[in-house]
């Protein structure tokens, strides 16, 4: 038993976009325009403020994982928590960052993750300028957006994967599948829930992370999906939406002022207004031929930042946001998957089954489902029906899965925990990645699990116990005083509170709720918990150890190159390595006019539409030297 994981440079594409694809179909996207446009009302955040969230805490620990501690031979008593954090020199350096606010401040703003895709769409150079541009360029609003080559094969990823299949309650199939599955089950990939959330997207995230949250959660994800399915296959049979064909070579005019007068006057019609996002961005993207007299480029982005508001239902902070990211095409694609609830998936934790043997007694149970494709998980399942709720089966309640998007695998597989380490999961809860991080170490070593919210800090003990992981500590600080409390870490996760601009599906909220303050104080905090997740870390010779990786489940820039560059200028004794994934698209070098160290493009970005999986964003640094920077 127990072989590990084998090294996962090179994890290949996932194939589950081209089975199961987030695209909308046309007459569904008149079903999703109906729903998009009612104000979203789901999952608010709902941080309660927590007083004794900065308080130093260590919380549970019993005398299982006191034991282990004082085999492994780094902790002599749990007093050391405590000398540790008084003697720990580093604890100077966590100061390092501008403006102090609280973490129930930024509580109040939620999110989430996870997805995956098989093709990489070609990124174009941005040019956010009114001036003309020669014609058929593709309109993108950013200036540089470098990409990964795709380098998988989609043979490859098809060979041997007999898929399980929906419904079939036949060993036999399952056991064609041995072969790659019982890899899967020797190498010790772990398992995690992905109750993802953002930040304060309690209402989520908490809800997944209890017995009755997570059933309703399934429940109401399965039943959505099939009633899109239906809805879909039923107005597709019936000829589809009946938003004209777009005639690419008819010219377009911008509305005149009496019109939009009408139009705000309620006279808003959503034919036209889809027909008119349509007609913007044939303009766009033949703009010398298509422009009209005497109307900038400008003039067409502003009416169609008002009319993507007003059918998706985004504010306009965030639609300006996300315009800056996209192509506009692209820009389509990702709103539109937005409106598409991901596949639900599970994680199989390793420390209690194998993945065959679970798909075969799920199967037995009716359960519809598929190992997730492409081969870069060895542990993961997608589910596409079941009979029974996936989070209250037998098999879920003894711990042998998580429900856990896709794309919340990722941070874990890039931070590749090794057996034996000291590792530290710096905003844990609710827990998802954690368990995965204990299953990959196969239960040895040492695990500190951390969250700043004290309420968050129960369902993470619940998981951690439900899913039989003996091997970690959890703690209740801010992240930000870690490195006061304890250091020396192999490895760190920081897996950050963040916008969950990349979970629009799982909380329309995040549509609305957020605004450049919010932003301001996010991105603020996000990088003082980078630099603690740095100063956390101990560089060491081997090669692949004094690792941080950093994630969250949002797409905008602020939050994730943006930090990550600012963590490379206040910490030169660290670099940026390949995440050793291999899908996903590389991270911005510049962006708007910035430009950020050329390392950034090792960094990784999946998005709802091209991965079909959350929006995530992945970057993994080694610390190449523990000499503490003299400034913050
Ligand atoms: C994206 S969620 C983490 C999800 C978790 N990694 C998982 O996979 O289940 C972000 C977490 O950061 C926590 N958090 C917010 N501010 C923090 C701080 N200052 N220090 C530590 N954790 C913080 C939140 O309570 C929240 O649980």
């Amino acid at each position: 038993m127990g072989r590990r994981a084998k090294n996962k440079q090179d994890i290949p594409l996932p194939l589950e976009f081209e089975r199961n694809s987030g695209k909308t179909t046309a007459g569904l996207r008149n079903k999703l325009k109906f729903l998009t446009n009612k104000k979203s009302d789901s999952k608010k955040p709902n941080h309660k403020s927590d007083p004794e969230h900065n308080k130093r805490k260590v919380v549970d620990p019993t005398p299982q994982i006191t034991k282990k501690l004082k085999q492994s031979g780094k902790f002599e008593s749990w007093d050391d928590v405590e000398l540790a954090s008084d003697d720990n020199e580093e604890q100077e350096m966590l100061d390092g960052s501008e403006g102090e606010y609280s973490s129930e401040e930024i509580s109040k703003k939620s999110d989430d993750d996870s997805d995956s895709e098989v093709e990489e769409n070609d990124d174009s150079e941005s040019d956010n300028e009114e001036e003309e541009q020669v014609e058929e360029e593709p309109t993108t609003l950013v200036e540089e957006h470098e990409e990964e080559e795709s380098d998988v094969e989609e043979e490859e990823e098809n060979e041997g994967e007999k898929k399980i299949l929906f419904g079939s309650d036949s060993e036999e199939e399952v056991e064609e599948n041995d072969s790659e599955d019982s890899a899967a089950g020797d190498s010790f990939d772990g398992s995690d829930e992905d109750a993802r959330d953002s930040y304060g997207s309690d209402s989520e995230s908490d809800e997944e992370t209890t017995f009755g949250g997570m059933e309703k959660q399934s429940k109401k994800l399965l039943k959505q999906q099939k009633i899109l399915e239906e809805e879909s296959a039923l107005e597709l049979a019936e000829g589809g939406e009946n938003v004209p064909e777009l005639d690419e070579n008819e010219l377009f005019e911008l509305p005149s002022e009496d019109q939009l007068v009408m139009e705000e006057q309620g006279m808003k019609d959503m034919k036209t207004v889809q027909m008119r996002i349509q007609e913007i961005n044939n303009v766009l993207n033949n703009f010398a031929r298509l422009k009209q007299p005497g109307k900038t480029r400008l003039d067409y982005i502003n009416q169609l930042k008002s009319d993507l508001q007003f059918v998706y239902g985004y504010n306009e902070f965030l639609i300006s946001k996300l315009i800056e990211i996209f192509t506009i095409s692209e820009l389509l694609e990702f709103l539109e998957a937005n409106e598409v609830p991901r596949p639900i998936t599970i994680r199989v934790n390793t420390i209690k089954t194998k993945r065959k043997h679970l798909a075969q007694a799920l199967i037995k149970r009716g359960v519809n489902l598929d190992v997730i494709s492409g081969k870069w998980s060895k542990v993961g399942l997608t589910i596409y029906e079941s009979p029974v709720p996936i989070g209250a089966t037998p098999e879920y309640m003894s711990g042998m899965y998580m429900i856990q998007s896709a794309s919340s695998f990722l941070p874990v597989l890039a931070l590749n925990p090794q057996p034996n380490e000291k590792v530290l999961d710096m905003s844990a809860a609710p827990g998802g990645k954690s368990t995965y991080v204990a299953a990959l170490m196969q239960n040895t070593g040492i695990v500190f699990v951390n969250d700043a919210n004290k309420d968050r800090t129960r369902a993470l003990v619940a998981n951690i116990h439900r899913l039989g992981v003996t091997n970690t500590v959890v703690s209740n600080y801010d992240g930000r005083e870690f490195p006061k409390v304890m250091g020396g870490f192999d490895r760190v996760l920081l897996d950050a509170p963040c916008s969950g601009t990349g979970v629009i599906s799982k909380d329309p909220s995040v549509k609305t709720n957020k605004s450049e303050d919010d932003f301001t104080m996010l991105t603020q905090l996000q990088k003082e918990l980078l630099l603690s997740a740095i100063d956390s870390a101990t560089a060491n010779n081997t090669s692949d150890s004094g690792i941080i990786v950093y994630s969250t489940c949002s797409i905008t820039v602020d939050e994730d190159e943006a930090v990550v560059n600012y963590a490379l200028t206040k910490r030169p004794n660290v670099k940026l390595v390949d995440t050793g994934i291999a899908f996903g698209k590389n991270g911005f070098t510049s962006f708007r006019g910035k430009h950020f160290h050329p390392s950034l493009n090792l960094t990784k970005r999946f998005y709802p539409h091209t991965n079909n999986m959350d929006g995530f964003f992945v970057a993994k640094f080694k610390k190449i030297s523990n000499k503490i920077p003299t400034k913050n």
